[in-house]
């Protein structure tokens, strides 16, 4: 069985700043795989690099067998990669139902029945379906951002740091909705994530980037040894 997402040797730069210098990461079909390290290494980087929002400078990226290097982000969209950039991103001035409207107008299948598996996900997003995103708190921005994701009925989920800054009893939310997409629906999943005991509870492997590249690589259980903690330490 070939890779949802393998990614070789990316390299990505902001003019003459380097950032990345060959990162590999492989994501297995069904599995969840969490990119780690510490603040400013190039996480939000590599996500913004592997769908096409920021083009790298060398390196390749195969998405299910097909290598989408150069594709613009619609298109991977389109293929089956839901990405969910930091900060919750929505479009506040729109209510909740337009938000995932207008996602829903610019997927492929146009199916309205996408809204419905999206709200399945987030039921307490459906209580405030007339309300504009800009209003809502950021936990739940953060879950209508995480749906409108979903209505593009993706196969592989990218998500960056999706429970940052966010109340607990949300983030509880997030994760058990995470950890049904992956477990449940198959939804292969790449996080970016700082909170080691969500991670420790939902991924089957980790990479830890350092200095432009992946220092360290494991399954959940190798994130307990003293070495990678201090490779995670702020
Ligand atoms: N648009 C940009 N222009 C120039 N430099 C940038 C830009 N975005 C990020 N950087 C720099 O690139 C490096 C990597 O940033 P990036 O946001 O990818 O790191 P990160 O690991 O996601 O950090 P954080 O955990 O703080 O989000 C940092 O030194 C950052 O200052």
């Amino acid at each position: 069985m070939s890779p949802m997402l393998e990614v070789t040797g990316l390299q990505a730069a902001y003019g003459r700043a380097r950032v990345l210098f060959g990162v590999d990461v492989t994501v297995e079909a069904g599995t969840l795989m969490c990119v780690m390290g510490r603040n400013g290494v190039g996480k939000t980087t590599l996500l913004n690099s592997i769908m096409g929002v920021l083009a790298p400078t060398a390196g390749k990226i195969v998405f299910d067998g097909e290598d989408v290097t150069r594709l613009p982000t619609y298109e991977r969209v389109r293929r089956g990669m839901g990405y969910v950039p930091q900060g919750h991103e929505t479009f506040p001035q729109l209510t909740v139902a337009e938000n995932l409207r207008v996602t829903l107008e610019a997927s492929r299948h146009k199916d309205r029945a996408a809204i419905d598996e999206a709200l399945e996900v987030f039921p307490r997003l459906t209580e405030m379906l007339g309300r504009k995103a800009g209003f809502l708190s950021g936990g739940q921005q953060q879950q209508l951002a995480i749906a409108r994701a979903l209505v593009t009925r993706p196969r592989m989920l990218i998500l960056d740091e999706p429970t940052e800054g966010i109340q607990p009893s949300i983030v509880a939310e997030i994760e058990a909705a995470i950890e049904r997409l992956n477990k449940e629906k198959g939804l292969a999943v790449l996080l970016v994530e700082q909170y080691l005991e969500l991670v420790l509870r939902l991924a089957d492997g980790f990479v830890i980037i350092e200095g432009g590249a992946v220092r360290r690589a494991g399954t959940a259980e190798d994130l307990r040894d003293a070495d990678v903690k201090r490779l995670l330490a702020v």
